[in-house]
């Protein structure tokens, strides 16, 4: 079997392929790969933030269209940057195992690590509307700076005294930094209740034509279930909810001891109000939980 892979050529993106390609070769040992890198707009437009650009999934939209077109066969993502709708004849086949779904503050080593002990008017880097409205309602005393660039980018800054500290996924950052001492900087989680994470965050997803029957088939296979089952509860959430990039919501499901549970939050736009919601139901159907747990969300932030 031969697949071709679309994927952007971030240094994140490509170790995410290598993640994916590893998953497919431990079932499908034959396999031979072709990577072909998509150039986005959002390769190209580096210094505006991502809400400026347009909306949610626009560069993975870019990267499926390869698919489309017929110049590769499965195309890899960060399960949180894809919209809620992926194009018709396309689906999500491939759930990796899930990295961490923790946000984490990352400061230099002499920094406080802690975000409540944080000294206030501290700079913290974050362009995500769904980090600074959840951290402003519990520290409404930090300045929150738009911060731009892939995840490298971001460190340097911090490294540079450009910021006290920048919020990031801890997932992405341990898939690229194998020892942040070398750097002088550290982190903590920021726990999930208080910034409940973007859906599907710390999870990696493979897309495919629906009609190639063999990839799909040999992804799901490859798949963790786990993943799988927490990704579909999150995904109905986020549908559910109708959240693009402009909405201040994350939810997370976790799958442990044949349960699955449910950690969501709203907070409007300016941090002034927030509710957070945690749901119990069965792994055996994770998309109503994930429904349940939008309408919940909404019912209790309509009626305050
Ligand atoms: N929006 C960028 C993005 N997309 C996925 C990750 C991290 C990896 C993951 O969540 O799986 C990141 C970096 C970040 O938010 O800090």
């Amino acid at each position: 079997m031969r697949i071709r892979i679309a994927t952007r050529g971030s240094r994140l993106s490509l170790i995410q392929t290598g993640i994916v390609m590893n998953m497919i070769r431990r079932i499908e040992p034959s396999v031979q790969f072709e990577i072909k890198i998509t150039k986005t707009t959002g390769d190209v437009i580096q210094d505006k933030p991502l809400y400026a650009i347009g909306v949610k999934g626009i560069f993975e939209k870019e990267v499926n269209m390869a698919l489309l077109r017929n110049e590769a066969d499965i195309a890899v993502h960060s399960l949180k940057d894809l919209p809620s709708e992926i194009n018709p004849g396309l689906v999500i086949a491939g759930f990796s195992s899930r990295d961490s779904p923790y946000d984490v503050l990352v400061v230099r080593d002499e920094y406080v690590d802690d975000l409540m002990a944080l000294p206030s008017g501290a700079r913290i880097g974050t362009s995500s509307i769904r980090r600074r409205a959840f951290l402003f309602s519990v520290r409404s005393d930090v300045v929150y700076d738009v911060i731009r660039g892939n995840v490298d980018t971001r460190i340097s800054k911090l490294i540079k005294g450009e910021y006290d500290a920048v919020v990031l996924a801890e997932a992405g950052l341990v898939r690229l930094i194998k020892d942040l001492s070398d750097f002088h900087v550290r982190y903590t989680r920021i726990p999930l209740d208080v910034l409940p994470p973007a859906p599907g965050q710390g999870i990696i997803a493979v897309i495919a034509r629906e009609r190639d029957t063999d990839i799909v088939d040999v992804l799901r296979r490859a798949s963790d279930p786990k993943a799988r089952i927490e990704a579909l509860a999150e995904r109905a959430f986020l549908r559910a909810i109708g959240g693009g990039c402009h909405v201040p919501v994350g939810g997370i499901a976790m799958y442990s001891n044949g349960r699955l549970g449910f950690i969501a939050g709203i907070a409007d736009v300016n941090g002034n109000r927030r509710r957070i919601i945690k749901l119990v139901g069965s792994p055996d159907n994770p998309e109503e939980l994930g429904v349940n747990a939008a309408h919940e969300l909404l019912e209790q932030w309509n009626e305050t």
